[in-house]
């Protein structure tokens, strides 16, 4: 008998666009299906493993959540995606769905390029690439060009090969979708939507279908069950590395190869126990407009109470809740993962969030 293959969702977009929101959401209502967890993040800390662990929804456990964590997916494909995907099609429950979140600096082009090998293509399909977009950074203009910051870069280092880093990524991370949702809808108006969708339209080939969010609630009908079969259309999708890669190949220029990530860089902070959280997010907030940091992320200790707080902060909007009791045995800690772009003054950042605690 025909062996089904098993259908795979690729969840990509840039750092805090709500990915993981989105996931959170469509565990909550997958309607019985099965569902695999493969999540990939940049920086030291398994935030977003964490944070799914904590919503305990019972089609997907802890035990169907698996971590990578040796880098981002797109430069780890063969070491540790692969691998991890032969491991997880040899068990003998298969999941219903697979869902890859990829990090929020990965480009999904190797990753999608990943199902065409041999022993994954038999058994395994892209249902989906998904791009999560943050419309209100977009309509921010986050990610449009800033020259005197590229020159600056390129100025620093000479191989760069690329315009901003920011743009490109995001760029390749829409060019690679089969359904793009314009998540934070809530803090635009419809104009504001429109603009955000025109915007994109004027930044890619294809034309994929689009869909508005508000905090990742998108039917789970939408997210899965798209049927594209994507690694068949690489083709159609490549990121300006790999077109870039091709016109110099073609004028017979032998190229270093050259990831858009090695631009960011993060840390992870371990810091006493914080009394005032709200001061500390009033404190923390000019720190990173101070020090451009795009995303800061963590659990935050704060005595007295018998939960853990979550810290979000993508940009300067920073947002906080508590999601589950602390476990006993566990640690009560406040751990913190910071992302800035690479050339950023490292110590004077580390100094500025511990002053802010
Ligand atoms: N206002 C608003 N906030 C949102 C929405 N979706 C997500 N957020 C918030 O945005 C922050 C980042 O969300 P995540 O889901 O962690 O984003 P992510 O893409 O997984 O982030 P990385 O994995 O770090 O790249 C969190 O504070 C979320 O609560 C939304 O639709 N509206």
């Amino acid at each position: 008998m025909l062996q089904q293959k098993i259908p795979a969702t690729v969840i990509t977009g840039f750092l805090g666009a709500g990915k993981t929101t989105i996931i959170r959401n469509m565990l909550m209502n997958a309607g019985g299906k099965k569902i695999a967890l493969i999540i990939n993040e940049f920086g030291d800390l398994g935030v977003d493993g964490e944070v799914l662990k904590g919503c305990g929804a019972e089609n997907c456990t802890e035990d169907d959540i698996i971590e990578l964590t040796n880098g981002c997916i797109c430069c780890t494909v063969a070491d540790d995606f692969v691998p991890t995907m032969q491991r997880l099609l040899e068990r003998d429950v298969k999941p219903d769905h697979i869902v890859i979140e990829t990090s929020g600096l990965a480009l999904p082009q190797p990753l999608v390029a990943a199902f065409n090998w041999p022993d994954i293509r038999t058994r395994v399909t892209v249902d989906g690439v998904i791009t999560v977009v943050d419309s209100a950074a977009v309509a921010a203009g986050r990610f449009a060009d800033d020259h005197d910051k590229v020159d600056a870069l390129r100025a620093a280092d000479e191989s760069l090969d690329h315009e901003s880093p920011i743009e490109e990524l995001f760029e390749d991370q829409l060019t690679c979708a089969d359904l793009i949702v314009l998540n934070k809808a809530d803090l635009l108006d419809a104009q504001g939507i429109e603009r955000v969708r025109d915007e994109i339209f004027s930044r890619i080939a294809r034309k994929p279908t689009m869909v508005q969010a508000k905090n990742g609630q998108v039917p789970s009908m939408v997210l899965l069950g798209i049927g594209a079969g994507t690694e068949t259309d690489i083709e159609n999708r490549k990121s300006h590395h790999e077109l870039e890669h091709e016109a110099l190949h073609e004028n017979g220029v032998e190229h270093e190869h050259h990831h858009d990530h090695d631009e960011f860089e993060s840390f992870a902070l371990n810091l006493g126990s914080i009394s005032d959280p709200s001061g500390f997010v009033d404190r923390l907030k000019p720190v990173i407009e101070a020090h451009d940091v795009l995303r800061l992320k963590g659990f935050v200790d704060v005595p007295g109470k018998p939960m853990r707080l979550v810290i979000q902060a993508v940009g300067s909007r920073i947002d906080t809740y508590f999601d589950r009791p602390w476990a006993s045995g566990e640690k009560r800690e406040t751990r913190l993962v910071v992302i800035g772009l690479h050339d950023w003054d490292f110590g004077a950042v580390v100094e500025a969030v511990q002053a802010a605690a």
